[in-house]
């Protein structure tokens, strides 16, 4: 069994929404898209940011789950690619732009990979195992990170660093 990362990556809405603004300049320069596909349920934030920005009133979704909090098990597919969305891709995905929270592993953004190889696949944040298989990200932290999103969590008391 693989250890817990031990850093974390707090990120507040304001950050998040900061990172998803950035992405999206990045993918203007790569467009126009037919569609977004969110790869759901983190995917569904950025998507929706990246939607608004970008003018895209078709919005998919791939569902796909395989953390248990922290740990990784099989990937499960639970909702693949509706048959109009995949005909605008031509059925490779071409003019497609996949979206996702991150890639760390990058064993899930691998399998939508597989599903679209032609579409572009854009995540807001990725760690090294992950950032091969995404064609735009904007910031990478290391493999031994965990990113709290601000939907997974709440404000806190932190003691301080010196007891
Ligand atoms: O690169 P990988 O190691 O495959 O991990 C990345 C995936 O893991 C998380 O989703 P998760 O399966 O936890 O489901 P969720 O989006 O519903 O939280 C995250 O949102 C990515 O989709
Ligand atoms: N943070 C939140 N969810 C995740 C991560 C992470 O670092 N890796 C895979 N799913
Ligand atoms: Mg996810």
């Amino acid at each position: 069994m693989t250890a817990p990362p031990e850093k974390a990556f707090p990120v507040s809405w304001d950050q998040f929404h900061r990172d998803c603004r950035a992405l999206t300049w990045r993918l203007n320069e790569v467009g126009p898209f037919h569609a977004i596909i969110a790869i759901t349920r983190g995917g569904l934030v950025p998507a929706a940011i990246v939607a608004r920005e970008l003018g895209i009133r078709i919005i998919d979704t791939v569902c796909i789950a395989s953390y248990d909090h922290t740990r990784q098990g099989d990937l499960n597919v639970l909702k693949g690619v509706s048959t109009e969305v995949a005909k605008l891709g031509g059925g490779s995905g071409k003019g497609l732009l996949i979206v996702d929270d991150l890639v760390d592993t990058g064993k899930t953004g691998r399998l939508v990979r597989s599903m679209m190889p032609d579409a572009h696949f854009a995540a807001v944040y990725a760690k090294p195992q992950g950032k091969p298989l995404v064609d735009t990200f904007i910031t990478e932290v290391s493999q031994d990170t965990w990113i709290h999103f601000p939907w997974d969590t709440a404000l806190s008391f932190q003691p301080p660093i010196r007891p």
